[in-house]
């Protein structure tokens, strides 16, 4: 810790005393140039993101990349920004609320945040805000189902980086993953359902995920076992055989090699072959956001029918989905198990009840 500062003491106001934050991984505030350059400078600075040394690296982010790459990127996002802002935001702001309202209706007293890990609002400024209300318990949800060090621990770094700069800490808990959760799974399921009876059953179901650089599986990263963990569970509630579904994975950036297959082309593969209708689903993305609705349901599906296929569904992420958000909160429930959040077992509550029951003259 370096210089001693006074904290703003906890205030002891009516504050629920225990917090769920809800962190994403975080979007520009405008789609443009400067926006996205300020963005990429601290995503690709994460050491957890881009895994090389910081003098090589740092000389190609900054000679290179931040150059070129924010322009570019800025043209993509303007394509899919809403009157609201970026999907990402707007979606995860959303899915607060509703976490607010689900577990508030399910008698917990709980206040629950959202947060990006790049980008605003940021993590540390919004736990200094549930500090200085009192908040002493802290479940860190993370919007990842797959775990990954590149999200998931990047979000625990985050968190760790204000707890060096914070003297009275509250209790923090974190949820690392919700890949095979059954409540998860059944809602894609039903996603995917409620789209085929709309729109009629594919030949193939390609589920995409982001993609990784492949050195992080041996290095022991278990995101690539939680994607596929995840595939074959919603395979399975599907009733898919094996030729009836893909696993692959997107967002391929830079030169090195990256976990496989590749989304793009194994869908021009499936074209070439004389597959003529497929259906696209992204398991890994809590929320719709630049990689699924501009790279996935304009860019891929334009590579797919180029290549000659006929039909291409692009099925949305769960986004304010019921059953996604019931699989959500009943996560953050089971994870706050032994923390006093329901209104009924809060002993101080009833005390402070029986308290002006006396002082109003009630017999006991
Ligand atoms: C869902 C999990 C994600 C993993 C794993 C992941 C790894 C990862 N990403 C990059 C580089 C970029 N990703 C970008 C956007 C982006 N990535 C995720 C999720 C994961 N990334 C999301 C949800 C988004 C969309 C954000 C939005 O604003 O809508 C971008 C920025 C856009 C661009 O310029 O292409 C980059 C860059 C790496 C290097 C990486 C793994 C190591
Ligand atoms: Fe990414
Ligand atoms: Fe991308």
């Amino acid at each position: 810790m370096s210089k001693p500062q006074a904290e703003a003491p906890y205030t002891h106001g009516s504050a629920s005393k225990t917090a769920l934050l809800f962190c994403n991984l975080g979007t520009p505030d405008a789609p443009t140039a400067p926006a996205l350059r300020r963005y990429l400078a601290q995503f690709l600075s994460d050491p957890r993101v881009v895994e090389i040394p910081r003098i090589v690296w740092g000389a190609i982010l900054h000679g290179i990349i931040l150059r070129v790459r924010p322009a570019k990127s800025a043209a993509k996002y303007a394509g899919i920004w809403t009157r609201e802002g970026s999907p990402l935001k707007v979606w995860t702001e959303k899915q607060a609320k509703l976490l607010q309202g689900q577990l508030g209706e399910r008698g917990h007293k709980i206040s629950v945040r959202y947060a990006m890990r790049y980008g605003q609002p940021a993590i540390a400024s919004t736990l200094s805000a549930l500090r200085a209300e009192g908040v002493t318990r802290v479940l860190v949800l993370p919007a990842y189902p797959q775990y990954s060090g590149a999200t998931t621990a990047s979000v625990v770094d985050d968190v760790a980086r204000w707890a060096l700069k914070t003297r009275h800490l509250p209790e923090l808990r974190f949820v690392t993953h919700y890949h095979d959760e059954p409540l998860y799974i059944a809602a894609l399921a039903d996603s995917v359902r409620r789209h085929w009876a709309a729109h009629g059953r594919p030949e193939k179901l390609v589920m995409s995920f982001h993609g990784m650089p492949a050195r992080s599986l041996a290095l022991g990263d278990p995101y690539h076992c939680e994607c596929l963990k995840t595939g074959r569970l919603l395979a399975e509630s599907l009733g898919l055989s094996k030729t009836e579904y893909e696993i692959t994975f997107q967002s391929r950036f830079g030169k090195a090699k990256w976990l496989e297959p590749y989304t793009e082309p194994t869908l021009k593969k499936l074209a070439a072959d004389g597959l003529r209708h497929v259906a696209v689903i992204c398991p890994g993305f809590s929320a719709d956001c630049l990689e699924t609705l501009e790279e996935i349901n304009l860019e891929a599906r334009e590579a797919f029918l180029h290549a000659g296929g006929q039909r291409f569904d692009y099925i949305p992420c769960l986004n304010d989905d019921p059953a996604g958000m019931r699989a959500l909160s009943a996560l953050a429930e089971r994870h706050l198990q032994g923390w006093p959040t329901q209104e009924t077992t809060d002993a101080g509550a009833l005390q402070r009840q029986r308290e002006r029951a006396l002082a109003q003259g009630a017999k006991v």
